[in-house]
């Protein structure tokens, strides 16, 4: 479980406009095990900036976050021993075969070979990964890499999964399977956070939706409090009325 309590990061304003961004404000929301929560919003709207808060890559200003009850301050290491992370920058060696990017992460995390080895086929058929799996991973496609990385950041076995944007640039048929393998890892009981800017994305998989606009937690629910809470029988209305634009409605 996923807690995140009163979030706050600001940047410094760069160039000619020295006014600071505030890239997140006061954010809170929890996500459960056996639960996929997504973060919805449009693009700038500060879902990476939480997420890597989350993920131990940046410190909040105010407000903590709490991973299984251990707060990410207090023992950064031993949260992500128990987090599966896929970065918005997937960052796979190119070197490498998508194996051995698996394999070395399974090493930094002091598995033993014959356990890494059972793990990647396990992972590699749930993403159907069998066809590049012994390629090297340069000139992957977006799909290939972002398998990879997918696959890498759940070679550990991790309780609790944070993806950005986990289907960004992917097509029909490898978003349908990457669906099926995040249904799959709630009904194992993880905790399941992703974020997205498409409405479609996060009606099709999410128990509850955190919209987050400017920086702010615009409305969290399930799907159905959302509309009630709007009025508005469709969410897509329901999403155009709680962040004020049609961002992000298309697919
Ligand atoms: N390192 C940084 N330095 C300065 N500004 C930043 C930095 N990281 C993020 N920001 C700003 O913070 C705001 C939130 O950015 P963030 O990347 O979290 O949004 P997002 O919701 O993930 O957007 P997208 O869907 O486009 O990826 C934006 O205005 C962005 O320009």
């Amino acid at each position: 479980m996923i807690v995140a309590e009163n979030l706050r990061k600001t940047f410094p304003g760069r160039g000619k406009d020295k006014t600071p961004v505030i890239a997140v404000d006061d954010v809170g929301f929890t996500a459960r095990d056996g639960e996929i929560t997504g973060l919805l919003g449009p693009n700038g709207a500060g879902k990476t900036t939480t997420l890597r808060m989350l993920y131990t890559l940046m410190s909040p200003e105010t407000g903590r976050v709490l991973v299984d009850g251990v707060d990410v301050a207090a023992d950064p290491e031993r949260v992500r021993r128990s987090l599966g992370v896929l970065p918005d920058a997937r960052g796979v060696y190119k070197r490498l075969t998508a194996r051995e990017n698996i394999d070395y992460f399974g090493q930094l995390h002091g598995m033993g070979a014959q356990e890494i080895a059972a793990r990647t086929a396990k992972l590699a058929a749930a993403l159907q990964m069998e066809d590049f799996l012994d390629r090297a991973t340069e000139g992957f496609s977006q799909g290939q890499r972002t398998k990879t990385a997918i696959a890498r950041a759940l070679v550990h076995d991790p309780r609790n999964v944070i993806l950005d944007e986990p289907t960004n640039g992917l097509d029909v048929m490898t978003t349908r399977g990457l669906r099926g393998f995040l249904k799959d890892l709630r009904a194992e009981g993880r905790c399941v956070i992703f974020s997205s800017h498409i409405m479609q994305e996060v009606a099709a998989l999410c128990d509850r939706i955190v919209v987050i606009a400017q920086g702010r937690v615009a409305a969290q629910g399930t799907p159905d409090e959302l509309r009630a809470a709007t009025g508005e029988p469709n969410l897509e209305d329901a999403f155009v009325k709680l962040i004020g634009s049609e961002e992000g409605l298309h697919a």
